[in-house]
């Protein structure tokens, strides 16, 4: 008598991704074995039953699961279903994991993220909790006893170095360690070519009534779904990584290792909330992006009006709106007492705001300099972060002149996690000697921002601004202001408009101390 309802309990898959604050986990649940011959289901009900009606769920992303099943042979990996002798044995991490959406102190699990995948066969949930409390979660693991028959979990980033042991010698679980950068471009490729809804950028809330119009940046809060990775087109493409610091990486293709870490900046998410932590009393970064969204940076920053007054003429020649920052916290340093009219909010505005600027400057010259449309900021700097968002959207757009787009993900601080797990899936284990060698010659190409520039890039680099120059020269100056969608992104990507702000479910305050 065929089993028309398997019950979908499932395995547990584990992958973590460890950087210096935060650590996120990805669980896979799948879904058990197919039946053996002796109750076998048509192949039809079997995979309707097996994976949840994604139409259905809470969840916003829809799996694309045609694109996936013409595009399966170009997945990072071939998706393993369970042995039939595995499952259920993880039946009681799941049902902890399922009944509860905090864990521990700073375990959150992030509902509206979590999404179906038919050739995974199961379900993916997202948990994310402060590295710090690394101690506390492995220990809450061993005490309920979720560890029983997990051998091993996939792991990247710096704590895949540092928390080995302590997994192994309290929990027995074996972390299978991939390289921080290539599960990273996996996990990004993962959910570009299968996620519906996964990418979006911002655009002016309206279009310019005419060329002379000044859209203004704070108009950029119109959020615009983007297409996913079609075709070889897509190539090359930027990632910025916007983490504790940051990293910046050209993708060439598909293949797991089409890509090099091309630069990097200290200037990061740590910089951001380490000087927040030093000049406010803010203790939850959800705490301190709440308190710069109030914040006036114009108070601290210096403006190129400031430095030219608003001569249109002037600020013709000199090509720079009067509106726009010449100098982060500039203005304080020509004031008497520096703290005189400012307060908490607006530093942390403007902190907000040197940050973000200084990583769009250099993404945008990442992306002239390899000659792409595309850049991707992912990393919880981004977290709930629209005000970076927003202002990385307008300044590509800005000194772009229209032609490189700000992209940025749904699953933006779990991609590393999840190709961790993919890699591992696909058999890969990088020793830690196999890992070292991977960084040093990535160390070795990826200096900082300015030894990376050899003779021939500034050659480049100098060309096109020439290009740029008799480029502007010949426009309107107003065009390069808040233009209306430029057609070479909407022919390229189709669009859907989503018509609010980025909506992302408010972040569940962080309880300290796990
Ligand atoms: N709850 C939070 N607590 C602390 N920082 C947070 C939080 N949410 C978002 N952030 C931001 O995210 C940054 C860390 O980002 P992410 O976790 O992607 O980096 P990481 O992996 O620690 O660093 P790196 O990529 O440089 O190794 C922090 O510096 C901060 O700006
Ligand atoms: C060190 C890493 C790669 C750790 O994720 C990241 O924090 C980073 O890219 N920092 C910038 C380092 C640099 O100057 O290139």
């Amino acid at each position: 008598m065929p089993n028309a309802n398997p019950p979908i309990v499932p395995t547990v898959l584990l992958s973590l991704a460890t950087g210096s604050l935060l650590t996120y986990i990805y669980l896979l649940y799948q879904s058990p074995p197919p039946p053996s011959s002796s109750d076998k289901v048509d192949d039809n009900q079997h995979s309707s039953t097996r994976v949840r009606n994604t139409s259905n769920s809470s969840s916003i992303h829809d799996y694309d699961s045609d694109y996936e099943k013409q595009h399966i042979g170009e997945l990072p990996f071939k998706p393993k279903t369970p042995g039939k002798s595995a499952w259920p044995w993880n039946k009681k991490f799941y049902d902890f994991a399922n009944e509860h959406s905090r864990f521990g102190k700073s375990g959150v699990k992030e509902e509206h993220l979590k999404f179906e995948s038919r050739g995974m066969g199961g379900s993916f949930h997202f948990i994310h909790f402060e590295t710090r409390h690394m101690p506390s979660a492995i220990d809450l693991i061993s005490s309920n006893g979720l560890s029983a028959n997990i051998k091993n979990m996939g792991c990247t980033g710096g704590g895949a170095h540092k928390y080995s042991e302590m997994w192994s010698d309290r929990v027995g679980i074996n972390m299978i360690k991939q390289a921080e950068m290539k599960s990273l471009v996996c996990g990004i490729e993962f959910v570009l070519k299968s996620l519906v809804g996964e990418c979006f950028t911002f655009k002016p809330e309206r279009i310019k009534k005419n060329s002379d119009e000044k859209i203004k940046e704070e108009e950029w809060s119109r959020k615009v779904q983007r297409d996913s990775i079609r075709d070889q087109n897509t190539y090359p493409y930027i990632v910025v990584s916007i983490g504790t610091g940051v990293s910046f990486i050209r993708v060439d293709g598909p293949g797991e290792n089409q890509f090099e870490r091309v630069t990097g900046s200290t200037i990061g998410g740590g910089t951001y909330w380490g000087l927040c932590r030093l000049l406010t009393d803010c203790e939850s970064f959800t705490d301190v992006l709440q308190l710069a969204s109030t914040g006036d940076s114009s108070k601290i920053d210096m403006l190129v009006k400031d430095i030219y007054g608003s001569n249109p003429a002037a600020l013709k020649k000199l090509k720079l709106p009067g509106e726009i920052v010449a100098s982060s916290f500039g203005k304080l340093a020509s004031k008497n007492n520096p703290s005189d009219g400012i307060d908490q909010k607006d530093l942390a505005r403007a902190i907000l705001m040197m940050t973000t600027n200084n990583i769009a400057h250099i993404a945008y010259l990442t992306a002239r300099l390899y000659k792409t449309s595309r850049i991707y900021f992912i990393g919880n700097f981004l977290r709930h972060n629209n005000i970076s968002c927003q202002r990385l959207s307008y300044s590509i757009n800005y000194w772009s002149n229209n032609t490189v787009e700000a992209l940025f993900l749904e699953h933006e601080g779990y991609l590393g996690a999840l190709g961790a797990f993919l890699l591992g899936q696909k058999g890969e284990d990088d020793s830690s000697r196999k890992v070292e060698k991977t960084e040093k010659t990535s160390r070795r190409r990826s200096q900082s921002a300015g030894e990376a520039l050899c003779k021939e890039d500034i050659e480049n680099l100098l060309k096109n601004a020439k290009n740029m120059k008799s480029n502007e020269e010949s426009d309107d100056e107003s065009s390069i202001e808040g233009e209306e969608d430029g057609p070479s992104f909407e022919e390229q990507n189709g669009r859907m408009e989503v018509p609010k702000v980025r909506q992302r479910r408010v972040t569940t305050s962080y309880i300290p101390n796990m």
